[in-house]
């Protein structure tokens, strides 16, 4: 198995520009091939909760190995929904999902492990930041001694390769979050879903850690499937987005980025991230209006 932390990734998520260096850009990449193979399929999945609310309508997506796709919507649209269907944390009403086109029983294997990261850091308090990252080692039965390097290695890789002692209290809620992605990275997952990591955190961290995690995903090949409220960090980060709206919960439109990586802030100061941002800002709109509950026979 492939260490974490390599010498073509040593700036990733630590205190710099994201932006790598010119001569260690291999090559600049826009979006993954529509033909790529799929890691997630969701094929007319139907979430209606026990009390009767219908979280999702059915939801088709197809999630490409190599995109950074985000879902965004207006609240109660049912990101959080899909995204714990494709975690597998829920069992859609209707419908099913693939991974690596096929059960959930194939995930774990090679090629086709999956990380979780949430808004909350969740991080055990009366456990070191090493311990706490060696959690889901722990969980699968890595000897201690064959985990610490991992462990390192992806403390290493968000920039807290000295914080391996600290107690969670001792670090900032920056610091916190960067924690709980390398929990989430110790496994080396190919597909990392994560649920508004950023969202807690002031704006200027928030900026950071997303061109740190932009750099991460393109240098490591990983798929993201990223929830966020924020248009700025949709267009930012994403090769693709998806608008969600609500009542019920469905895809109402897709924008893809077409913008090539590695990202950094002439981007996010070009006319062309300023066009995005308005094009994304009127979808949403016309999502929300679609997510009125007056519309709701629309879509019943
Ligand atoms: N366990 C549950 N029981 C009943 N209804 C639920 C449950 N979980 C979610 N819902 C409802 O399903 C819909 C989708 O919720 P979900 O949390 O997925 O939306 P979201 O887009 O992630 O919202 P937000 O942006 O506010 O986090 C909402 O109407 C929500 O109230």
């Amino acid at each position: 198995m492939a260490a974490l932390a390599q010498p073509a990734y040593p700036r990733a998520m630590q205190g710099e520009s994201a932006c790598p260096a010119p001569e260690r850009v291999p090559e600049r990449m826009t979006r993954p091939a529509a033909n790529a193979a799929p890691a997630i399929e969701v094929l007319s999945a139907e979430k209606v909760f026990a009390d009767g609310t219908r979280g999702l309508a059915p939801v088709d997506l197809t999630v490409r190995e190599g995109e950074f796709l985000s879902l965004i919507g207006p609240s109660g649209c049912g990101k959080s929904t899909l995204l714990s269907l494709i975690a597998n944390l829920a069992e859609p009403s209707d419908g099913r999902l693939l991974w690596w086109r096929g059960g959930f029983e194939g995930v774990g294997a090679e090629g086709r492990r999956m990380s979780v990261v949430f808004q909350d850091a969740t991080l055990m308090p009366w456990l070191r930041i090493a311990a706490n990252v060696r959690l889901p080692l722990d969980l699968a039965g890595v000897k201690k001694v064959q985990a610490a390097p991992r462990v390192q290695a992806a403390l290493d890789l968000v920039g807290l390769g000295e914080k391996g002692r600290s107690y969670p209290r001792q670090l900032s809620g920056g610091m916190r979050m960067r924690a709980a992605i390398a929990r989430g990275l110790v496994t080396e997952p190919n597909l990392l879903l994560m649920d508004e990591p950023f969202g807690a955190l002031d704006e200027f961290t928030r900026n950071k850690l997303d061109a740190d995690l932009v750099d991460l995903w393109w240098r490591r090949s990983l798929t993201v499937l990223f929830v966020t409220h924020s248009i700025y960090e949709a267009v930012f980060l994403s090769t693709r987005i998806v608008v969600m709206a609500a009542r019920p919960g469905r895809i109402f439109a897709e924008l893809a980025i077409d913008e090539p990586h590695p990202r950094g802030d002439a981007f996010r100061r070009s006319p062309r991230f300023a066009d995005y941002c308005q094009r994304l800002s009127a979808l949403l709109t016309e999502a929300s209006l679609a997510s009125d509950p007056s519309n709701a026979e629309a879509h019943p």
